[in-house]
This record gives structure tokens, sequence and C-alpha cells, in this order.
């Protein structure tokens, strides 16, 4: 903590959406952050120079759910989109991929069974069997089938198959990226694409001995242990997040509540 506040300024948080800050549900669309997390945010993003949502949410829906939050960068779709001035950002690889989503969008909710909930996200679509678990295996060897045919990528997650545009990039290069001007990092995350984050962290700590990365898995039988035995912090709900950053914000004399 102490090598965090000591280098306030070139300190970054980066934070995971589903999972992490905000509860597992069965409505993708009736997520919010858990209770508290909005005020810790507001507050780290006073104290340190980055603060951060990664997420694959499009960006429109995390603008929503942090309103009023200049200080807070906002990256959505695994940086495929961002809020610059309140605006959402495509990139333009991405964005040509449009037509080809919303085809395979249009297929899964014809073909797959209605148990499987198909989440539209424009550039991207998610295929949730959460309300069903059996379907797992039939759902993805559809979505693999299609991404064959129409080129597009996967991306396993929790209970979630979904089918990307094929545009190079994850949450790895997205925080490699955006840690370049930093010399401390920590990643919240609890899902398989939040272990390329680590990972990132981890490579810039082997090529850089000054850069410190923290990472904190919020652990889960979902997703396995893998990312809890790379962490260098376990917790054990998204519930428990704002806790561990008052840890983090009382570290700094600065805060309104340290000592
Ligand atoms: O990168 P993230 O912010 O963690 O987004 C990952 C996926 O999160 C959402 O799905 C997950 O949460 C849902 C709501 O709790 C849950 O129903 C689902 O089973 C989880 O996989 C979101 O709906 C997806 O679009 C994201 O890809």
């Amino acid at each position: 903590m102490s090598a965090t506040v000591s280098e306030c300024t070139k300190s970054g948080f980066f934070f995971d959406f589903d999972g992490t800050i905000a509860p597992i549900m069965r409505d993708p669309s009736a997520v919010r952050p858990v209770p508290g997390a909005l005020e810790r945010l507001r507050l780290l993003a006073t104290l340190v120079g980055r603060v951060a949502i990664v997420s694959a949410r499009p960006a429109a829906f995390l603008r929503d759910r942090f309103p009023a939050m200049p200080r807070l960068s906002l990256f959505g779709l695994y940086g495929m989109q961002t809020v610059v001035d309140g605006r959402v950002r495509t990139e333009a690889e991405a964005g040509a991929w449009a037509p080809v989503i919303a085809r395979v969008t249009a297929d899964a909710a014809r073909e797959l069974p209605g148990e499987v909930l198909v989440e539209d996200k424009a550039l991207m679509v998610a295929l949730h069997y959460r309300s069903s678990p059996s379907l797992r295996g039939a759902v993805e060897r559809w979505a693999s089938a299609k991404a064959a045919e129409l080129g597009l990528r996967e991306q396993y997650g929790r209970m979630v198959v979904e089918l990307r545009p094929p545009v190079e990039g994850d949450k790895g290069t997205l925080v490699e990226r955006e840690t370049e001007a930093l010399t401390r990092a920590w990643y919240f995350g609890d899902d398989l694409s939040d272990g390329r984050a680590f990972e990132a962290l981890r490579g810039r700590e082997e090529r850089d001995p000054a850069f410190l990365g923290v990472r904190v898995a919020v652990a889960n039988g979902e997703t396995g242990d893998e990312l809890a035995r790379r962490a260098d912090f376990t917790i054990d709900a998204p519930e428990h997040t704002p806790h561990l950053l008052d840890h983090v914000i009382r570290a700094f004399p600065a805060a309104p509540y340290a000592g």
C-alpha cells in the first residue's frame, strides 16, 4: 500500500465490472454497481493518477452506471469502445463488423433454445445460459460454428459465450497500454478475460523492475481457482470490493477518513 501512496500520481486502479464491482444476476440489464462502489471510486479518483473500468459491457452501459464521474475512465467491449467527453467512441475497425454481428444476433435469437438469453451489444453478442446451465455444450458448439463461418472471435465467461469482431485487443493489451505512464497499477477482476490483464501487469513487472502490479481476484466457483491462484489478494464477493478500497483509501494521508 505504501508503495502506491508514495507514487500516487503515477498509480492506477483498474476494475472489471460484472462480478467485481457489480453482483452476478440472471438479468444482465438489471445489474448496478454494489452499494458503496461509486463513492469509493469517486474518492479514489481524487487520490491517484488513474481510475478506470475495463469491461465487456458497451461503453454506453458503463456511462449510464457511472454518471457524473469525469475522472473515471470507461473502456467498454474489451476496449473497442471508450467514453470521451461523455461521448462513446468506437474503434473504426470494430465498427465495420456491426452488420455481421447484427446477423449472428438475429440467428442466435432464432436458432438457440428460448432459455438462452441473447444479449445484443451491437458490436458483440453474448449468449447466456445461466438459466439453463445444461445448455452450455449446445451454446458453445453453436457459437464455435458461427465464429468459423463468419470469421468472428469467441470469448468465454461466466455462463456465457460471446462472439466479437476479430480485431486485435483484449483486457491485457488495454491494461498494458493504459499503464504505460504509471509505475503502480492495481487490477480487480473475477473472470477468464481478466486473466489477460493480470498477465499484462506481470509482463510489465518482468520488463521493468521499478513497476509494481497488484492483482485482486474476486474468487468464484464458476471461473475456477486459476485467477485466484495468480492474484496477490483474493476477496469472496463483489460486495467486499468497497471494503478493500476503504483499506486502500485510508492509507492516503490526504483521504477524508485517513488514520
Ligand atoms: O467484463 P465484465 O464487465 O465482467 O463483463 C463480462 C460479462 O458480464 C455480463 O455477464 C455476466 O454477468 C451477468 C449479470 O450478472 C450474468 O447474468 C452472466 O451470467 C455473466 O456472464 C454481461 O452480461 C456480459 O455482456 C459481459 O460480457
